[in-house]
């Protein structure tokens, strides 16, 4: 058996324990290992794979990044390339892709990505391609999946950074407003925010006013407390209002930021107070894996080779209800997991008095 892998999307924390669990697991079933470079980039030049053996993943569990590389522009099906006139275009290379599968004898892919990587595998897998996918996201928006590699890492991370602006928020008697990633879903805003005590946390999947935040805030003073700490989702936006952007490039998905910047002019604004936005950026992604996206990225990875071993091919590996699944790649296309507003985790925030911003 020979089996490629490879990493695409927005890099997490995680992704080399997954690529070095599958990489032991194959070996140790006697298979050749291939990685691709830079998502599907190295497929289509004079090296399409690189070999993956025990050296290529010792003591990378803790490492941030992919040794793979990666890319959240690259689509196959929708590759940008600059026309004569010096315009990007896209065009469909995806039938390069899946013959230089064939004539280098690949018998199944493994794909670790987001929903992005999802969707391309379902189309890859309707042109005759083996695939097991592994859900990696730091946004944790793959449906199906409890829970996707880098999520935990990066509450974390946001968590740590909304405490340490707490102590400053408080201390200057400012309104702060932190924004944070997860581009359309508010899994980030949502979990770091209640984690880390924030009095307002505004996410996708409830459009804000600004008379609920400035009501809170507020009530704040007049409790004497003379800060407010607003954790934003990226992808968060006001009743009737517009997603806060900074442009498409071609082949690329529309860059998500802003709206932490709006949101704090607008209250200064409303309230008299002094505010200050922080982005967190890409330090949410960056980095040593937590223990938890240690294990569970190690989990996905292994797990992921016991498919392919077993043919069953067209699964993505997930945790549901905390137990190992595996279910259709095919079937998740182009879906996305939001928040439920019915969840205890919503209702959390509210029982304790956290504004949603509506
Ligand atoms: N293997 C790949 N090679 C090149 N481009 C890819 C690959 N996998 C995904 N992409 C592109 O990257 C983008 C994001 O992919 P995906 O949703 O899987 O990642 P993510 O972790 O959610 O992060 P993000 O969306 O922010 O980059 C999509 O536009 C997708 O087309
Ligand atoms: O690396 P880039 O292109 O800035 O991508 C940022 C996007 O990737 C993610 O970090 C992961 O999907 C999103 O939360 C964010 O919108
Ligand atoms: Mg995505």
């Amino acid at each position: 058996m020979r089996i490629a892998i490879n990493t695409g999307g927005g890099d997490a924390p995680g992704l080399n324990a997954a690529i070095r669990a599958a990489t032991l697991a194959a070996l140790k079933r006697g298979w050749e290992v291939l990685g691709i470079k830079n998502g599907y980039g190295s497929i289509y030049t004079d090296e399409p794979f690189i070999t993956l053996d025990e050296q290529a993943v010792q003591g990378i569990t803790l490492q941030g990044g992919t040794i793979l590389g990666t890319a959240n522009r690259g689509n196959p099906f929708e590759m940008p390339y600059e026309k004569e006139d010096g315009e990007w275009g896209t065009k469909d290379v995806s039938d390069q892709l899946v013959n230089t599968f064939k004539e280098h004898e690949v018998d199944a892919l493994i794909a670790i990505g987001g929903d992005g990587s999802m969707n391309i595998a379902s189309k890859l897998i309707k042109k005759g391609l083996d695939i097991v996918g592994v859900p990696k996201t730091i946004d944790n928006d793959i449906y199906g999946c409890d829970v996707t590699l880098g999520f935990d890492t990066a509450i974390s991370i946001a968590t740590e950074a909304i405490d340490r602006i707490t102590t400053t928020a408080e201390s200057h008697h400012r309104l702060m407003v932190v924004e944070v990633m997860g581009r359309y879903a508010g899994w980030i805003a949502l979990y770091s925010g209640i984690a880390a005590s924030a009095d307002v946390v505004l996410i996708p999947e409830i459009p804000f006013s600004y008379d609920s935040i400035v009501e809170k805030i507020k009530e704040r003073e007049a409790k004497g407390r003379h800060y407010t700490m607003i954790v934003v989702a990226e992808g968060a936006k006001e009743q009737d209002g517009e997603l806060v952007t900074k442009g498409k490039t071609v082949g690329q998905e529309v860059q998500l930021g802003g709206i932490a910047d709006r949101v704090a002019n607008k209250l200064s604004e409303r309230t008299g107070k002094e505010s200050r936005s922080v982005v967190l950026g890409h330090l949410q992604r960056g980095g040593s894996p937590s223990t938890y996206d240690r294990l569970i990225s190690l989990r996905f990875g292994a797990a992921a080779i016991r498919c392919v071993q077993e043919h069953d091919f067209n699964k993505l590996v997930v945790l549901q209800d905390n137990q190992l699944k595996r279910i259709p790649i095919t079937s998740i296309a182009e879906k996305m997991k939001s928040v439920s507003l019915e969840s205890d985790t919503v209702q959390t925030a509210r029982d304790i008095g956290i504004c949603l911003g509506d």
